[in-house]
């Protein structure tokens, strides 16, 4: 039973000595525990049982089982107990959910039961605790706020634009940064055997959300934006499902790295943003809306004194939309765009296929438009299978109910934490045929000459129902237009001779380990961009 704790500890990197008071301090927290835990199961309402799952064991529960690769330790454990499973990390029972039917059942048509978020003591760094994506809040304030960063992030991306030479502004600023990670590639070529490319793409992808909520765009070597977009990775480490000092209390009293780099993430994060929204305040002009952070402040200045108070959502919680989407919009689609980047160089015959279409469709004289998305099932077939099989989004991010429910028979508290395992959805033997395969085909009817919609709809990455992601459209479209801007111009491959790791790391985010093993060359000679 000592063992356990001891490490957990050592898991989070203690360095000093327990005095006898902690020991004391973590005797009585144990107890109490104990308890609780043991009070939470008598208060099942008759007749109905709790999701069964492993007993875990005392104050830890699953923990150590969970420490590496949740996501498939609980895809293992889902076949023992099935597709609604409880398991307890720390002192917390979390639901967790596989099986396309029953997320889609919690999910969608329990919606309202399941859209909740756990009070986790990460989460309250984030945004100084008024995340859109993070925070506890989901009533009727939280709503109206959702509802408007999706109608602005709608109007400043694919909504058509008067003003812009494209057929919207997403298109513009993704073309304008998909040409210039095309000439930049080549640069890198010429001075080097091989490159890593996710360097320079979290660059251009977050200058594309960039110019959505803020009307600007950086250089590359800009280093305050560099400074912002390169920490993801602690952020992800800690707000990723089943990080252990959410659950076990004993370890927020303990010295912890990977929680204090992500306070300081959060914070540079938080004063990245404030700089930016402070200038916007400065110059706001509102009959020139310029972007999300103007409609934003607009819709601030703009709110009814009459409006019901209770659903009137606070400026500072309007304004931290920005830290949302600016947050939430340019590591999803970098790192979807560095597999399939690391897909198209595995699979060179699959990357030839993509091109050849690319060529009959788009030919070589014109760069390619979102118009041409549903004339490129091949294309289209190869991104949602990158979608499926990395999963790189293991987890949605955690939920809770909103109260007391039942799920296929079994009995669920209200403000119960619940996993969502898309990984083990789109690894399903059930639903797919050789999932470990990478096969873009399987998504292609008999013809190989359209998307078989039913098979795409089961490919679950951006979760579902009322915390579905408000950027999938945006996420889609950049995905594509970088890809098929890319793959037109240049033939992708691994350096010869070079050892790449594709083993997804786990995180909120799975990324493969960091290489310089990426060669890339010109498909054509050199064509103005059209
Ligand atoms: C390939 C790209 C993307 C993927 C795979 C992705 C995936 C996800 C997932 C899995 C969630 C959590 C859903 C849940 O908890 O049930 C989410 C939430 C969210 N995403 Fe995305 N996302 C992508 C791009 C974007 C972009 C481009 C934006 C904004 C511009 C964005 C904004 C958000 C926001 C604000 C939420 C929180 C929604 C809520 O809690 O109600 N995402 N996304």
């Amino acid at each position: 039973m000592a063992a356990g704790p001891q490490a957990a500890m050592a898991q989070v990197g203690s360095s000093g000595l327990i005095s006898a008071t902690e020991m004391l301090v973590a005797a009585a927290t144990f107890c109490l525990l104990l308890l609780l835990t043991q009070t939470r199961r008598q208060h099942t309402p008759k007749g109905l049982r709790r999701p069964p799952g492993p007993r875990g064991l005392p104050v830890l529960g699953s923990a150590l089982e969970l420490r590496k690769d949740p996501h498939l330790v609980l895809t293992q454990m889902s076949r023992k107990y099935g597709d609604v499973m409880e398991v307890t990390i720390g002192s917390r029972p979390v639901v967790v959910l596989s099986g396309l039917d029953t997320v889609r059942q919690a999910l969608v048509r329990q919606a309202e039961d399941f859209m909740g978020r756990p009070d986790l003591p990460s989460f309250k760094y984030i945004s100084n605790g008024h995340s859109l994506a993070f925070s506890y809040e989901c009533g009727d304030a939280w709503k109206a706020r959702r509802k408007l960063a999706q109608n602005a992030l709608k109007t400043f991306s694919i909504a058509a634009s008067p003003t812009a030479s494209s057929s919207c502004l997403l298109e513009e600023h993704v073309t304008t940064e998909a040409s210039y990670l095309v000439t930049k590639f080549l640069q890198l070529m010429e001075e080097k055997q091989s490159f890593d490319p996710n360097n320079y793409l979290i660059v251009s992808v977050a200058n594309v959300i960039c110019a959505i909520c803020f009307g600007k765009r950086y250089d590359h070597d800009d280093q305050e934006l560099l400074s912002v977009v390169n920490m993801n990775t602690e952020f992800g480490d800690v707000v990723a499902a089943g990080n252990p000092s959410d659950f076990i209390p004993l370890l927020r009293y303990l010295p912890n790295r990977a929680m204090a780099a992500f306070k300081d993430v959060n914070a540079r994060f938080n004063a990245f943003i404030q700089k930016i929204v402070q200038n916007h305040y400065t110059t706001f002009d509102k009959e020139h809306i310029r972007d999300v952070t103007d409609s934003l402040i607009g819709h601030c200045q703009e709110k009814k004194t009459g409006e019901d108070v209770r659903v009137q959502p606070s400026d500072e919680s309007i304004i931290s939309i920005v830290n949302d989407l600016f947050g939430a919009g340019f590591d999803t689609v970098t790192t979807t765009l560095s597999w399939c980047i690391m897909y198209a160089a595995l699979y060179p015959a699959i990357q030839k296929k993509i091109q050849a279409e690319l060529d009959q469709t788009i030919g070589c004289e014109r760069r390619p438009r979102l118009s041409d998305r549903g004339k490129l099932p091949y294309t289209e077939a190869f991104i949602l299978e990158v979608f499926r099989h990395s999963s790189l989004l293991p987890f949605t991010i955690p939920h809770s109910t909103t109260k007391d429910t039942v799920l296929n028979g079994y009995y669920i508290p209200k403000n119960t934490c619940v996993f969502v395992n898309q990984w083990q959805v789109n690894h399903d033997e059930k639903i797919w045929k050789d999932p470990s395969s990478f096969k873009p085909e399987r998504f292609l009817n008999a013809a190989g000459t359209e998307i078989n919609k039913t098979e795409g709809d089961k490919v679950v990455i951006f979760g579902l129902g009322k915390r579905r992601c408000i950027g999938e459209s945006i996420g889609r479209w950049e995905v594509f237009l970088f890809l098929t801007t890319i793959l037109q111009q240049l033939e992708i491959s691994l350096a010869p001779g070079q050892q790449v790791d594709v083993t997804p790391q786990y995180g909120l985010i799975m990324k493969y380990k960091q290489c310089e093993c990426f060669q890339m060359k010109k498909r054509f000679p050199t064509k103005s961009s059209a």
